[in-house]
């Protein structure tokens, strides 16, 4: 009892101690205030995540769509080969509804293929940030003008699009008519190396859209820097597959555990020659700049605008929103001094507008990707669809025949302005095969739908279908036939159509800076091409086998066979 009571009153004496019993059993103030304040808002920030969450998922599973897996939802339906995951993911999403969602894991993507909702998003100035899926070319691209967002991506915007102004286009037609007259002799080896044999057109295409970015974007030749094209082209065609495959495989998704895979040491060695090209192509231009006295060698590079009043009808015949590519044409008065791109991108930190080096290299390297395997896809269908369609083709060439005459000139501006069949052509080309064929959104908020009184949930990613929206019978009659004539601006068809349904370089605010550009491009090219040689396919379009990672494509290669013109008068003179 007595050492009971003597250890009794030993820790009461204990417990008496100044401060002994605080240290031991109470915590620190700091400690203390931090959890009174931070537990109540972490458990309160919890809450309202669960909440938005529960809300997120609700509104998801509210759309139609395939029922998926547990955690995984959607997720296996994209694995395979991207041929098959391009048919798996277009019956699934685009055969039945014009609205379909997908989870993929956590991540909700939603489909739209009606131009009434396509509209609310592509034409809104709200929803212009891309989804977390681009995120995977930031390695590549950086920040530059595919990805960025907000105030970078509005005034690099207002910063490149002049160097597309029409006038500095005028100042490239010799230097796309002189790619034009090489590309066929490079098309000519190919097709005597094979003793006529069909071969795939889209390496040589490749390469010479490559060169021409380099000559006209860039101002740099292709013989000065010894920069190799065709590296360039195989380099990027290989990133957009590795790309393709993180977006569609969940466990290449993290980048530490993409780092360890073998297809993350295959980016890095690509990525070393796509950055080593354009990292070459900038110090050339500012090697350039600061021999000469720059100032006196602008002009060469530079279209000076002459007001020469541009009609309407210059552009290509499809009803498409007016975006700032038009407004600036059309308001476009007096005389201005335009700079080709690379040249006014250097000329701006000049001015101190400071863009920095890594600005720079983050969208030449965005030009160099958007302005070259889009347009290298674009004409290789053109090519494939000609070979197929023999009839048109003859009307193309009747056409072209009807403007050259028996000149063997090479093509200039106005000769162009004539190509209106051509024109037709190329836009048929792009709606049944857009080189695009999907662009995405990050959805600040909610979305109503215009066609439906579904709600798409904010924080979703939204899939703009343009393939499937091209290949709606109510917008295109009779959509799976090649008809260049639906493009007739008087067509009724074509009156009636939403603007929203021609979406080949998306529309709105965030459609391609490059159209014109490419536009341009493909009419000097693909006549230079057809002057030249008649074109055959032995593969019918029902046969194509469609693989989209990243660009539209054909999995067995673009196969045509050429045969040599026999008429003089059609071959541009060398
Ligand atoms: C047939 C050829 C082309 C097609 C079909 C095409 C298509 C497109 C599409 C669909 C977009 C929107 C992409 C998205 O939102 O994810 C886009 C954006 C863009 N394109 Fe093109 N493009 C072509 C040629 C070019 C060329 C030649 C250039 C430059 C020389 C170019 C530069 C760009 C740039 C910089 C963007 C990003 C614009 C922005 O976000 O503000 N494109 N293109």
């Amino acid at each position: 009892m007595g050492s009971g009571s003597g250890s009794g009153s030993g820790s009461s004496a204990a417990a008496a101690l100044p401060g002994e019993g605080d240290e031991g059993g109470a915590l620190p103030l700091p400690l203390l205030l931090a959890l009174v304040l931070v537990l109540p808002a972490a458990a309160a920030w919890l809450a309202e995540w669960r909440r938005r969450r529960r809300r997120f998922v609700r509104l998801g599973d509210r759309l139609p769509g395939p029922r998926g897996l547990p955690l995984l939802g959607n997720a296996l339906s994209f694995l395979g080969a991207n041929e098959d995951v391009f048919q798996t993911v277009y019956r699934m999403c685009f055969e039945d509804s014009a609205v379909v969602r997908l989870w993929i894991g956590p991540r909700l993507l939603v489909f739209l293929v009606d131009p009434r909702d396509v509209e609310l998003v592509l034409g809104s100035n709200e929803h212009l940030d891309k989804s977390a899926e681009y995120r995977f070319f930031e390695p590549w691209l950086g920040d530059g003008l595919l990805i960025s967002s907000g105030s970078k991506w509005r005034a690099h915007r207002r910063l490149i699009a002049p160097a597309f102004h029409q006038h500095v286009l005028k100042g490239f037609v010799p230097l796309f008519a002189a790619h034009g007259r090489a590309l066929v002799e490079r098309l000519r080896a190919h097709a005597a190396a094979g003793g006529g044999a069909p071969f795939d057109v889209h390496g040589p295409l490749g390469a010479a859209t490559v060169d021409i970015l380099l000559e006209t974007a860039m101002g740099v030749t292709k013989e000065t820097d010894g920069v190799n094209g065709c590296e360039y082209a195989a380099a990027v065609i290989k990133l957009c597959d590795i790309l393709h495959m993180r977006h569609t495989r969940l466990w290449l998704r993290p980048d530490w555990l993409f780092r360890l895979s073998s297809l993350g040491r295959e980016q890095a060695r690509l990525l070393r020659v796509v950055h080593g090209l354009t990292e070459q192509v900038i110090r050339r231009k500012k090697e350039e700049m600061q021999l000469a006295n720059w100032r006196e060698f602008l002009p060469e590079q530079v279209a000076r605008v002459e007001y020469i009043g541009w009609q309407q009808n210059h552009a290509e015949q499809v009803q498409t929103p007016k975006d700032d590519l038009d407004e600036q044409d059309e308001n476009d008065v007096g005389e201005k001094r335009r700079l080709a791109f690379l040249d006014m991108l250097l000329e701006s930190t000049d001015d101190g507008q400071a863009l920095t080096d890594d600005e720079i290299k983050e969208e030449v390297d965005t030009i160099m990707f958007e302005g070259h395997d889009t347009t290298a896809a674009a004409s290789s269908f053109f090519l494939s669809l000609m070979g197929i369609h023999q009839d048109i083709q003859e009307r193309a060439v009747q056409e072209l025949r009807s403007i050259f005459g028996c000149s063997s000139r090479p093509a200039t501006f106005d000769d162009v302005q004539q190509m209106k069949f051509l024109e037709r052509c190329i836009l048929e080309t792009l709606r049944m095969y857009p080189p695009v064929p999907v662009v995405a959104r990050q959805l600040k908020r909610d979305l109503q739908l215009a066609s439906s009184d579904l709600v798409v949930p904010a924080g979703c990613t939204v899939v703009v279908g343009t393939y499937r929206v091209h290949r709606r019978e109510d917008l295109y009659p009779h959509a799976d036939a090649f008809d260049p004539d639906r493009f007739l601006a008087d067509a009724e068809a074509a009156q009636r159509r939403h603007y929203y349904s021609f979406l080949a370089f998306s529309a709105g605010p965030r459609s391609c800076v490059g159209r014109k550009y490419a536009m341009l491009k493909l009419k000097i090219l693909l006549s230079t091409i057809l002057r030249n040689f008649k074109i055959y396919s032995d593969i019918e379009e029902k046969d194509f086998r469609l693989t989209g990672d990243i660009i539209l494509k054909r999995a067995e290669g673009f196969q045509i066979r050429l045969e040599q013109r026999q008429e003089k008068n059609l071959t541009p003179a060398a």
